[in-house]
């Protein structure tokens, strides 16, 4: 389905993105982990083309992705549903709205700008508010969810346009363990219902563990280990994160129940 080949990207003379291959042979949940500056964001970021690669190739289906231009590139970009560390919802606009233009590049700004939105769209926000828990909020200003419901409201929005795939750039990274928790299962089942790939940047490897069928570790810019979740062993863990022994999962992680005890029972009581 998706397969990456010889993929680079050098910014002024910085490998983020070495020469990574892959491929994508059916629907997925992908996790890619790795230390800061391992150039996650900047693979996800070439394969919806929101940064240009310097060499290689993208080829979605029947699609070469890594030379697409203009409104081409743009149709790509839609078929590639984006879900942002910092949610990038518009504050002062109500939920409902905001879910709705995830379909922008699908209607005329001016609709869009006066709230001029057809009525089906308006009963497929609706429903995909539903599905995920937060109908009760669609009224209310963005502004005024918490974080854990402000990304549920970023992953319908990416919904909106029926994206082939989505890529979610450190979706949980801002978000304490509860919300953590329930925008992975958002994003599993995305993957389990919809049958879609789901390509997901993460910090921490329980969370890679518990929600991802397979796991792909980058260091310096190069894909170390790309195997099954459940061969992410901690000496992967070592080799992916360059580091010692002293290395510790617990300090990565997200998991309510990897947290020391006081504060589990105190997370867990919320
Ligand atoms: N627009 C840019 N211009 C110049 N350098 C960049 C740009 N974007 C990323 N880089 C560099 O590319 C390298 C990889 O960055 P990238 O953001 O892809 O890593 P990452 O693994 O996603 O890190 P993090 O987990 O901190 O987001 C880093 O050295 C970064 O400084």
């Amino acid at each position: 389905m998706l397969t990456i080949n010889s993929l680079t990207k050098n910014f002024g003379g910085n490998l983020a993105v070495n020469n990574v291959s892959l491929s994508v042979e059916s629907p997925q949940m992908i996790g890619i982990i790795g230390r800061s500056g391992a150039g996650k964001s900047t693979l996800l970021r070439m394969i919806n083309r929101l940064n240009d690669p310097t060499s290689g190739e993208i080829n979605y289906l029947d699609t070469a992705v890594h030379s697409l231009k203009g409104p081409e590139k743009r149709a790509w970009q839609a078929r590639c549903g984006m879900v942002f560390q910092q949610f990038n919802l518009v504050p002062r606009l109500d939920v409902v709205t905001n879910v709705m233009l995830g379909n922008l590049n699908k209607q005329s700004t001016f609709r869009a700008l006066f709230n001029l939105f057809p009525k089906e769209e308006v009963f497929r926000a609706i429903d995909l508010l539903e599905r995920f828990g937060i109908e009760e909020h669609m009224a209310k200003r963005a502004d005024q969810l918490s974080g854990g419901q402000q990304q549920r409201v970023a992953i319908c929005r990416a919904l909106m346009q029926n994206p082939d795939m989505v890529l979610a750039d450190e979706p949980i990274a801002s978000l304490d363990p509860m919300n953590a928790q329930t925008t992975m299962e958002a994003l599993r089942r995305i993957h389990d219902e919809d049958n879609k790939i789901v390509l997901c940047n993460l910090h921490t490897l329980d969370t890679a563990r518990t929600f991802c069928d397979r796991v792909i570790g980058m260091r310096d810019g190069r894909v170390v280990f790309d195997g099954p979740a459940n061969a992410l062993s901690t000496d992967v863990a070592r080799e992916i994160y360059g580091a010692d022994e002293n290395f510790s999962e617990t300090s990565t992680s997200t998991n309510i129940n990897a947290l020391p005890s006081d504060l589990s029972s105190t997370v867990k009581a919320v």
